[in-house]
C-alpha cells in the first residue's frame, strides 16, 4: 500500500461514535456554525417520512444540531413531496430552483440545486431510500467538520448488504463501487484508494468548497465530487467515517450498467490526460472494530500486435 494512502487513513478515518448530538450542537453553536441537511428524492414517498421525521425529532428538536431540513424532489410521481412536507421537511422542486438554468436529470442535479435551495456552511447530503436511518449517520458527518477546520468534506464508509429476492447477501452492495469506482480511483487517482465508499450516498461538506465544484448531473456525482474536491483542497482536507451498516432501496444490474457507464463518462472526463495507470487495488475487509485494506497488484502488461512480431520475425528471418 502506498505510504501516503496508509498515512491518510490512519489520520482520516473516524468512527461516528466519537461524539455525540448534544456535544456537536454545543460546539456549533458556539462556533456561530449553521447546518443543512439535504435529501435528493425521486419517488420515494416509502422512505423519506421517517428519515426527515427522525433528523427533525433528534438532530433539529432534541439536540439542535441541524438547522434546516430539505428534500429536492427530482420530479417524483408519486406522494414523496406531500410525505417529505409532513414529516416536517421543506420540499422544494428541482424545477423551481435556478429556474433560468433549466434542469436536467439525475440525481446529482437534484444536489446542486439543493446547494442553491440552503444557506447552511456545513451541508450534509442524505440519500433518501435508506432503511433503519440512524440520525447518528449525520452526527457523524459532521463530527471532523466540527472538530477539525482542517477537513473541508467527509464520505460515509459502512457495511453494504444487498437485500434480494433470494435474501440478504451481508456485503453484497456497493456493486458500481467495488466493479468500476474504486478500480478507477486505484487505477487513476491513487491517493485516493483509502475512501472504502467512495460512492456513498451520505457525505457533508463545507459550503465554501462545495460551491467551488462542478456538480456532475446523474450518478457520477459522488465520484466527480471526490476527484474534484481532493483537487481543489488536497487529499488530507478530505475524511471518512464509519456509521456502522447502511440498507437502501437497490436498483437492477441494468439500472447499476447506465450507473456505471456515468462514472466511467465523469473519470474519463477527468482522466483524458493520459499517464499509465498505478498497478496497485487495494479493497477492504471488515475487521471487529474497523476496516482491514488489502493490497492487490492488478497489472497488466502488454504483448505487441502479432502481426507486428511475424513481421520482426520475418525481417529477422531475412537477416540471416
Ligand atoms: O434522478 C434522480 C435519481 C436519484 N435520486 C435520489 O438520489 C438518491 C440515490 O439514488 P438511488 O437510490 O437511485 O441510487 P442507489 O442508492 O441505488 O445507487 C435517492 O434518494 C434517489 O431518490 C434523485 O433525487 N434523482
Ligand atoms: O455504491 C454503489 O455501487 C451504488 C449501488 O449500490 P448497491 O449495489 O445497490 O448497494 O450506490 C451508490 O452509488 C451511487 C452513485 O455514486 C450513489 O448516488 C448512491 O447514493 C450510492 O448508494
Amino acid at each position: 500500500m502506498r505510504p501516503d494512502v496508509h498515512r491518510w487513513l490512519r489520520r482520516r478515518t473516524f468512527s461516528a461514535a466519537s461524539w455525540s448530538a448534544a456535544e456537536l450542537a454545543d460546539a456549533r453553536r458556539a462556533e456561530g456554525t449553521t447546518v443543512s441537511v439535504v435529501l435528493p428524492a425521486l419517488d420515494e414517498e416509502a422512505t423519506v417520512g421517517a428519515i426527515v421525521t427522525v433528523i427533525r425529532d433528534e438532530l433539529v428538536l432534541r439536540a439542535p444540531l441541524v438547522d434546516e431540513v430539505v428534500v429536492v424532489d427530482s420530479g417524483s410521481a408519486d406522494r414523496t413531496a406531500a410525505v417529505a412536507a409532513a414529516a416536517g421537511a421543506r420540499v422544494v422542486d428541482v424545477a423551481d430552483v435556478l429556474p433560468a438554468h433549466g434542469r436536467v436529470p439525475g440525481k446529482g442535479e437534484a444536489l446542486w440545486k439543493g446547494l442553491a435551495a440552503t444557506t447552511g456552511d456545513l451541508v450534509v447530503f442524505v440519500d433518501a431510500d435508506l432503511v433503519g436511518f440512524d440520525p447518528q449517520f449525520v452526527v457523524g458527518l459532521l463530527g471532523p467538520l466540527l472538530t477539525d477546520p482542517g477537513i473541508g468534506y467527509v464520505k460515509a464508509l459502512y457495511d453494504r448488504p444487498l437485500s434480494t429476492t433470494e435474501g440478504i447477501v451481508p456485503s453484497g452492495g456497493g456493486r458500481v463501487t467495488e466493479l468500476v469506482a474504486r478500480p478507477l480511483l486505484n487505477a487513476f487517482w491513487p491517493e485516493l484508494a483509502g475512501f472504502v465508499q467512495p460512492l456513498s450516498g451520505e457525505y457533508a461538506g463545507r459550503r465554501e468548497l462545495l460551491e467551488q465544484v462542478p456538480f456532475v448531473s446523474g450518478y457520477g456525482v459522488e465520484f466527480g465530487l471526490l476527484v474534484d474536491l481532493a483537487a481543489l483542497a488536497g487529499v488530507d482536507a478530505l475524511a471518512q467515517v464509519d456509521l456502522g451498516t447502511r440498507r437502501h432501496g437497490h436498483q437492477s444490474d441494468a439500472a447499476l450498467g447506465r450507473m456505471a457507464g456515468q462514472i466511467l463518462q465523469t473519470a474519463m472526463a477527468r482522466r483524458l490526460r493520459g499517464g499509465a495507470p498505478a498497478p496497485e487495488l487495494l479493497q477492504f475487509l471488515r475487521t471487529g472494530d474497523g476496516v482491514e485494506a488489502v493490497s492487490w497488484d492488478v497489472g497488466v502488461t502488454e504483448r505487441p500486435p502479432m502481426r507486428t512480431v511475424l513481421a520482426a520475425a520475418g525481417a529477422q528471418g531475412r537477416r540471416r
